[in-house]
């Protein structure tokens, strides 16, 4: 390595000063989609940035999803995924299945990887951390439909978010709530789930790790990226057809989190090398920013 390449690596450093400065000692929640989460070794990085973001004096907070891994098991036990308005159709024979791959397979591999690269995390059920209530799909007709065991979060318990945050360690939590009513699991959106808990926790920023570079213009080239969006652009671009599919609720609820005080949410390409610090740490960021 040349002399001007390494101190180029030294530049990259600065750059990121202004920003470590203004971040140390606050909250960031990353959504891990589970669109991320195929290959380990890719997961493997994001958790080391998160490591890295814990050593540099943030405090971040991970909700992962597991959308396909839960399409795989349900398919491997027989049964058909079906989605009504970007929800699953959650059976009790499903949710059975949505709770053993979220809490026993996804979950324990995520908080294993962070202590891998020697940071701390524990994991945390979603069912101890969000109260659910049961909701409807709405189907193409804009029919609200029953879709089983899948909940909105109404409320959240924050003891052992706060636990794990005074103990300096990762809260990974799963997408699931524990119904008022019964107290048994419902299946949340892990979308709808990280910004319940950003809304709550008034968080600095709120970042979605997913398999696209961001928010396009037209989802199939990259070359659309759409750098920076504000809440009514997001809104129109919602309304004529721009987003579709699994973006809407990120969106949707990316509104709602900035409605609530949040400060800015991101949308990141999780499979690409250190995204996630290339958008905090870096003048020009790489994905999309949702900003009031
Ligand atoms: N305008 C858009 N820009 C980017 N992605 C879009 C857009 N409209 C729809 N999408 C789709 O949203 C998907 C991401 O949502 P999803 O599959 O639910 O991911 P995750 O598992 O990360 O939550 C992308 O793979 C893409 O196909
Ligand atoms: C109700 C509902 O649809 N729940 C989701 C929970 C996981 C999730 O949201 O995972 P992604 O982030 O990978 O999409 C599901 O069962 O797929």
């Amino acid at each position: 390595m040349s002399l001007q390449q390494t101190i180029d690596k030294a530049d990259a450093l600065i750059e990121a000063l202004p920003y470590l400065q203004a971040f140390r000692g606050k909250t960031f929640l990353i959504k891990m989609g589970g669109s991320a989460m195929e290959d380990p070794d890719l997961v493997a990085k994001v958790m080391r940035d998160i490591v890295f973001l814990e050593v540099a004096g943030i405090n971040p907070i991970v909700v992962h999803g597991g959308g396909k891994a839960i399409s795989a098991a349900m398919k491997d036990a027989g049964l058909e995924a079906k989605f009504v308005g970007g929800f699953r159709v959650t059976t009790d024979e499903a949710i059975d299945i949505v709770s053993r791959v979220l809490s026993e397979e996804l979950n324990p591999g995520l908080v294993r990887m962070i202590r891998d690269f020697g940071g701390k995390a524990v994991g945390i059920a979603g069912t101890d951390v969000f109260i659910g209530e049961k909701t409807k799909g709405i189907d193409p007709e804009g029919k609200r439909v029953d879709i089983g065991r899948v909940g909105e979060v109404v409320g959240c318990h924050l003891e052992h978010m706060d636990a794990a945050h005074n103990a300096g360690i990762v809260p990974v939590i799963s997408p699931l709530a524990a119904e008022l009513a019964t107290g048994k699991p419902l299946n949340i959106n892990a979308d709808l789930a990280a910004a319940a808990l950003a809304k709550e926790l008034r968080v600095a920023k709120l970042v979605y790790l997913s398999d696209v570079p961001g928010l396009m213009k037209d989802p199939s080239d990259p070359s659309t990226l759409i750098k920076s969006v504000n809440r009514k652009e997001a809104d129109e671009l919602i309304a004529d057809g721009t987003i579709s599919g699994g973006m809407i609720p990120k969106i949707r609820s990316a509104v709602d989190a900035l409605n609530a005080g949040v400060r800015k949410v991101h949308f990141v390409d999780g499979r690409l090398p250190h995204a996630l610090l290339l958008e905090i740490f870096t003048d020009g960021g790489i994905g999309t920013e949702v900003v009031r």
